[in-house]
């Protein structure tokens, strides 16, 4: 293998060119994927951890009659606010005139910062803007991977409509994101993008329901998540420190590794700093990854079933319209906390175990956030007749993801009418806009652009964020 990118590689642009990469750069790319998962969902895409087995084809004899996706974008550079924490961070590192011990050695051999330009901030890590050119992990090529693998999954579905319509919010990596997912389908399709607007002012008729919630508080919470010990963040900062005299690095340092080592996989292939830690840090910091989001886009938060019961209505009303409506395949592109919030509608993820912050709860732990939602993430809904019975399904990054209520059909699925009425329990009660207080930021209270894509042209403004 290692051969054949080399010759490939030798034989390339890039070798006459002004980067060629090291040898020791090549060895270490696709050496850190079993770190993903407890990267908070920086890291890489990664398959569904804990797949039961159940192949996602539809069942002998059964045929897909709908699909639909709600994904994440792509692999993507920090955020500008996680960004201006990453530089404190690396400032300190960048300051320090000793030579590095122990594992930040790496520091020594001339080492290059991953953010290399302010303004790949918040944007799809893709080819162009890699560090390194043999960066296998860019959104860009994530998205199109996908793409293949959809039509490959779900192609038959566009044969008797080759134009299809794709829903994205606004943001620039979720736009992004579509439109390489839409280039790599190729030209047999006429694909076309609407862009729904996330700013709060679309009100109910938003992918992103999150923003149009001005009742939600990241800190409802916090009374709950901020017992949870940080010991192990001071453990890494003091061994680094012992190490290196004079480097005074604090907690808050130490957590911002972990995400220097989740997003520089993402930009240059491989990260040094993840070489920092142990396989203990590595847990807790996931753990309080679950735990945090546990209580402000999942489960633990009484608001979000309401947040997430906006997408989750609309499409139970798609599976309900599936015959008569010409579109088969209901393609979405959104943000992480989104798909949180919807799948905690739906209820995929619940076991009714509330998560604490006293220890890992090893054994009752069904809520992995990363799990759900890395980068590149994607839900699948599937609708499937066999005979004259249809079922419905969710495939959540690959692996399906039975009702366990509901999941006597072929393929752990749940009878149509079954599925409607667990549906119609999990949304009984809810109401997005008013749980929401959507009217203090729009007049909008319903979600149309699926229905009505045809007479509104959503081109919303590209937002950095
Ligand atoms: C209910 C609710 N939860 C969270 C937020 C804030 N928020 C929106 S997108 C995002 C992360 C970016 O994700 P990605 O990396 O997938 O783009 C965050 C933190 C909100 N406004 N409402």
């Amino acid at each position: 293998m290692l051969s054949l990118i080399l010759s490939a590689l030798l034989a390339s642009p890039v070798a006459q060119g002004l980067v060629v990469p090291q040898l020791v750069e090549l060895q270490k790319i696709g050496t850190q994927d079993d770190i993903f998962p407890y990267l908070a969902g920086d890291a890489p895409y990664f398959s569904y951890p804990n797949d039961y087995g159940i192949p996602r084809e539809a069942p002998e004899s059964c045929e897909m009659t709908q699909v639909q996706l709600i994904a994440r974008h792509g692999e993507r550079y920090p955020s500008k606010s996680r960004g201006r924490k990453l530089f404190k961070t690396w400032y300190k590192l960048s300051n320090y005139t000793k030579t590095f011990n122990g594992s930040l050695s790496f520091l020594n051999d001339d080492y290059e910062f991953f953010i290399q330009d302010l303004d790949n901030l918040e944007q799809e890590t893709t080819l162009e803007n890699s560090v390194n050119p043999l960066n296998p992990y860019t959104g860009e090529m994530d998205a199109k991977l996908h793409a293949r693998d959809f039509l490959q999954q779900y192609g038959n579905l566009l044969e008797n409509n080759t134009n299809l319509t794709v829903f994205a919010t606004s943001s620039r990596r979720v736009h992004d994101t579509a439109k390489y997912f839409i280039d790599a389908l190729g030209s047999d399709y006429n694909a076309t993008l609407q862009v729904i607007d996330e700013e709060p002012s679309a009100g109910a008729n938003t992918i992103s329901a999150g923003y149009s919630c001005p009742a939600w508080n990241e800190s409802a919470f916090s009374n709950i998540t901020d017992a949870y010990s940080d010991k192990y963040l001071e453990n890494i900062a003091k061994r680094l420190n012992k190490q290196n005299p004079g480097l005074n690095l604090t907690s808050s340092d130490s957590f911002m590794l972990f995400s220097w080592c989740a997003y520089e996989i993402s930009a240059r292939g491989y990260s040094d700093i993840c070489d920092v830690f142990t396989q203990d840090e590595l847990i807790r910091y996931s753990y309080y990854d679950d735990l945090s989001n546990y209580y402000s886009d999942g489960p633990g938060y009484p608001l979000i079933k309401d947040v997430g019961s906006n997408l989750f209505n609309a499409t139970v009303k798609l599976l309900k319209q599936s015959e008569e409506l010409d579109q088969k395949a209901w393609l979405s592109f959104t943000h992480d906390t989104d798909i949180l919030n919807y799948l905690t509608t739906v209820g995929l993820f619940d076991d009714g175990n509330p998560l604490n912050a006293t220890y890992v709860p090893f054994r009752d732990h069904v809520f992995h956030k990363s799990w759900q939602v890395p980068m590149g993430a994607r839900v699948y809904t599937q609708k499937f007749q066999c005979s004259n019975e249809s079922y419905v399904r969710y495939v959540v990054n690959d692996a399906v993801i039975p009702i366990e209520s509901c999941s006597s059909g072929p393929g752990f699925s749940c009878p149509e009418d079954d599925f409607y009425d667990y549906a119609a329990s999990r949304l009984q009660g809810l109401n997005f806009a008013a749980a929401c207080d959507v009217t203090s930021v729009s007049n909008v209270t319903s979600l149309t652009y699926y229905w009505d894509y045809n007479t509104t042209n959503y081109n919303a403004t590209l937002l950095d964020q």
